[in-house]
């Protein structure tokens, strides 16, 4: 048993005992239930860089070998669960970063969509393209209200790569994932849970948490072997597609975000998340 797992230091009587805490991602894990809550901490908006990505790869990885029962994705922010990509990472980027960053998001994702446990995604906040990826990439996605979530990637002029399109498809109708990624949509929660793109409302960070935790007790009687197998009949055409052309994969990306027109959309739309204060 890895180190959160094994370690005594905190009171039983905790629900969530077991824990460690890196800077970015923090694990609680319940040592009845075996369930993690994996919380995402790299304020103020979760922005993904290379140390995040990588950070919750090793994570899911170390739940992975210590045959967690179910993972509950979180954020430690107010009201964002996570605003996707480090956008200063990809505006004006350094090439050996970019390329890094992507390599990093398909590492995660292939290790997160194809998880041999349950995965939830408690949304106490915003899940913006990147985090709407994670949100997706999980089995069940619970959402406060007044949030919003979506893949709003052609809005910022770039087209979301197969496997991003395979996670949408893995959970809306075909209709609605061309509407959605088309349009570069971002959906208030209740038009979310309309369409699909979440399960559940939860009125705050705490229900989510606990309907994410009744979402994995259903599967308490599910051999994990048979689990594991059949997800990986579900998803194992998306992941080895990625798999089998990773390298095409990114220099799909690396081409998209050097397009000097997506580069000109970046600068303008940085310079607006940063005058919404004034
Ligand atoms: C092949 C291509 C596939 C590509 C796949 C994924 C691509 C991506 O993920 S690109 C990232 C796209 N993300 C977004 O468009 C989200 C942008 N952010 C927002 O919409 C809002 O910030 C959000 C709704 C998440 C939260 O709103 P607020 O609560 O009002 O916060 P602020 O907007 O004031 O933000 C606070 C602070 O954070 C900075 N910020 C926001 N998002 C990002 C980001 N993704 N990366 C880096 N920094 C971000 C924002 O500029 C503010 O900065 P300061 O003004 O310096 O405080």
């Amino acid at each position: 048993m890895i180190s959160f797992l094994m370690r005594r230091t905190i009171p039983r009587c905790r629900a969530y005992s077991s824990q460690t805490t890196s800077e970015l991602t923090k694990v609680e894990v319940n040592e009845k239930t075996g369930v993690a809550v994996v919380t995402l901490n790299r304020p103020p908006v979760n922005g993904l860089n290379v140390a995040a990505l990588r950070s919750l790869e090793k994570v899911i990885g170390d739940l992975e070998t210590n045959k967690c029962k179910g993972l509950i994705l979180s954020s430690s922010s107010k009201n964002i669960f996570c605003a996707g990509l480090d956008l200063t990472e990809i505006y004006k980027p350094d090439q050996e970063k970019l390329k890094s960053l992507w390599t990093a998001f398909q590492d995660l994702w292939i290790k997160l969509y194809g998880a041999s446990f349950p995965t939830t995604a408690a949304l106490n906040g915003h899940a913006i393209a990147g985090g709407c990826v994670l949100a997706l990439s999980c089995d069940y996605r619970v959402m406060v209200p007044n949030s919003s979530i979506g893949l709003n990637e052609t809005e910022l002029g770039i087209s979301p790569t197969a496997w991003i399109i395979a996670s949408m498809q893995n959970v809306l109708s075909k209709r609605s994932v061309e509407l959605a990624l088309l349009q570069g949509r971002i959906y208030k929660t209740n038009q979310a849970l309309e369409i699909g793109l979440i399960d559940e409302i939860a009125n705050d960070k705490d229900e989510t948490i606990k309907k994410c935790e009744e979402f994995i007790a259903k599967y308490s009687r599910v051999q994990s072997l048979a689990f594991s197998l059949t997800k990986r009949e579900l998803r194992g055409k998306a992941i080895s597609e990625l798999t089998s052309n990773r390298q095409g994969d990114l220099q799909f990306f690396v081409d998209s975000i050097n397009n000097p027109s997506v580069q000109k959309f970046l600068e303008k739309y940085l310079q607006s998340l940063k005058s919404k204060k004034n």
